[in-house]
């Protein structure tokens, strides 16, 4: 697609539900007993891969607008599967949806994309096959057979901050015979253990490090709402940030606060958001709104990486626009997504005439030094993330620009481009 110079972005904005709790209302609404309504269902690519799946496990799911209906099976009445499981271009579905199938008595098997079948499985193959699962897999990456098993607790440290890990091995762990005790290294989204809390609360106790599971507890059906996604908000935060003459309102956005890392370096650079209408239900919401000003240079480390890990990409472009050089580390765990995306920015933003380096676990990025267009073919390389990053960044380039795939948006905000031109306007 082609692009020009843009004009500063004013206005209100209702962005899509959030991504990750849309696919978790899916899965814990198709194992409770009684009917799961959902609103403000995101209906990206991604969480229509997880609502196909379990339509696949025999679940009677309806849709009206973004509004889902979910008659839930219980966790011992999903059907074994007469096709594979196709799981597209979604790691979370992949990981949640293998810890669910490893204590289900059937053989299922899971498929996805190019990209997809790129990603480590590793990391969900070995602590369910400590408890009681077998894979058939290819290297260890998609495609790959789950047979469930007659599970058994454990005591599991996480070996990488992984919500999508601590999820899988939480939905086994709910199968297991006896307790599973979970740790993590450092705290990464828990939306998986806020919905388990709603569902069954006898399911879960939890302290600041660690997560009990019992199972056998009955699970009932909810109302759940979801919030706007803080990582589709996240584009208009920082394009509100650096697009000059910019003010951006972002209604009703996740803020809980295993999510919010984008805002505290917000905070740090200097750049001005304001949180009003704090909503709390399952999920803490507020409205956000986002003014331009002038940004610091940031330093951002491993510990810090958990809360913003779908936001580095954009923290790479907050530091093009920072005065000064601008460090990120510890994110080595980016190279395993949708993309490479240490590589994947740093060769698109050249592309930009952008001063970044890359490093094996991070970027650094000298935002004091001009832009200039060198290359006018960008390249979304397939990732939803990417592609949007590209777009937000050409808004501050004076010339066209192509993003080549940027339809890959689909995958977690298909009306992107609708909010864009509301903003323009
Ligand atoms: O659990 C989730 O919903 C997610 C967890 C994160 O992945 P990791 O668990 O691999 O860090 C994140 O990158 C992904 O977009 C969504
Ligand atoms: C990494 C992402 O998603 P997933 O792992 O579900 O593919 C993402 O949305 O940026």
């Amino acid at each position: 697609m082609v692009d020009s110079h843009s004009t500063p972005l004013r206005g209100t904005i209702t962005i899509p539900g959030d991504k990750s709790i849309s696919h978790r209302s899916i899965i814990f609404g198709a194992i409770s007993s009684g009917t799961t309504t959902v609103s403000h269902f995101l209906k990206s690519a991604d969480c229509l891969s997880t609502m196909q799946v379990f339509r696949d496990l025999g679940v009677n799911i309806q849709e009206d607008d973004d509004q889902v209906q979910i008659k839930g099976l219980g966790l011992t009445g999903l059907q074994e599967p007469t096709v594979d499981l196709d799981m597209g271009n979604s790691g979370t579905s992949t990981r949640l949806i293998s810890g669910l199938l490893a204590g289900q008595p059937f053989a299922s098997r899971m498929v996805g994309d190019a990209s997809l079948s790129k990603r480590p499985m590793g990391r969900v193959i070995d602590p369910l096959t400590e408890m009681g699962a077998t894979f058939d897999s290819d290297d260890r990456h998609l495609p790959m057979t789950v047979h469930g098993g007659h599970l058994q607790g454990m005591r599991y440290r996480l070996p990488v901050a992984s919500a999508q890990v601590k999820s899988a091995v939480i939905l086994a762990a709910l199968q297991a015979e006896g307790p599973t005790v979970i740790e993590e290294p450092s705290p990464s989204r828990d939306h998986t253990e806020r919905m388990l809390q709603t569902f069954s609360p006898q399911s879960i106790s939890r302290t600041a490090h660690e997560i009990t599971i019992t199972p056998g507890q009955p699970f009932a059906g909810q109302a759940i709402i979801v919030p706007g996604d803080i990582s589709s908000a996240a584009f208009w935060l920082v394009a509100g940030a650096i697009v000059p003459g910019s003010e951006i309102t972002i209604k009703n956005v996740g803020i809980n606060p295993t999510r919010t890392g984008i805002l505290n370096v917000l905070d740090r650079m200097g750049a001005q958001v304001t949180q009003t209408n704090h909503q709390d239900q399952v999920e803490p919401s507020a409205d956000l709104t986002v003014t331009f000003s002038d940004l610091q240079p940031f330093e951002v480390g491993a510990e810090e990486i958990p809360g913003l890990v779908d936001e580095v990409p954009l923290l790479a472009l907050l530091a093009a626009r920072a005065n000064g050089i601008s460090k990120i580390t510890g994110a080595e765990e980016l190279r395993f997504k949708e993309s490479d995306r240490l590589q994947v920015v740093t060769q698109e933003f050249k592309k930009l005439g952008i001063q970044i380096e890359e490093l094996p676990d991070g970027l650094v990025i000298d935002g004091r030094q001009p832009w200039h267009l060198e290359d006018a073919n960008l390249d979304s390389h397939d990732d939803h993330r990417i592609a949007m990053t590209l777009k937000i960044a050409s808004l501050l380039v004076d010339k066209p620009v192509n993003i080549k795939n940027f339809e890959a948006v689909n995958i977690s905000y298909p009306t992107f481009m609708t909010d864009l031109e509301h903003l323009r306007k």
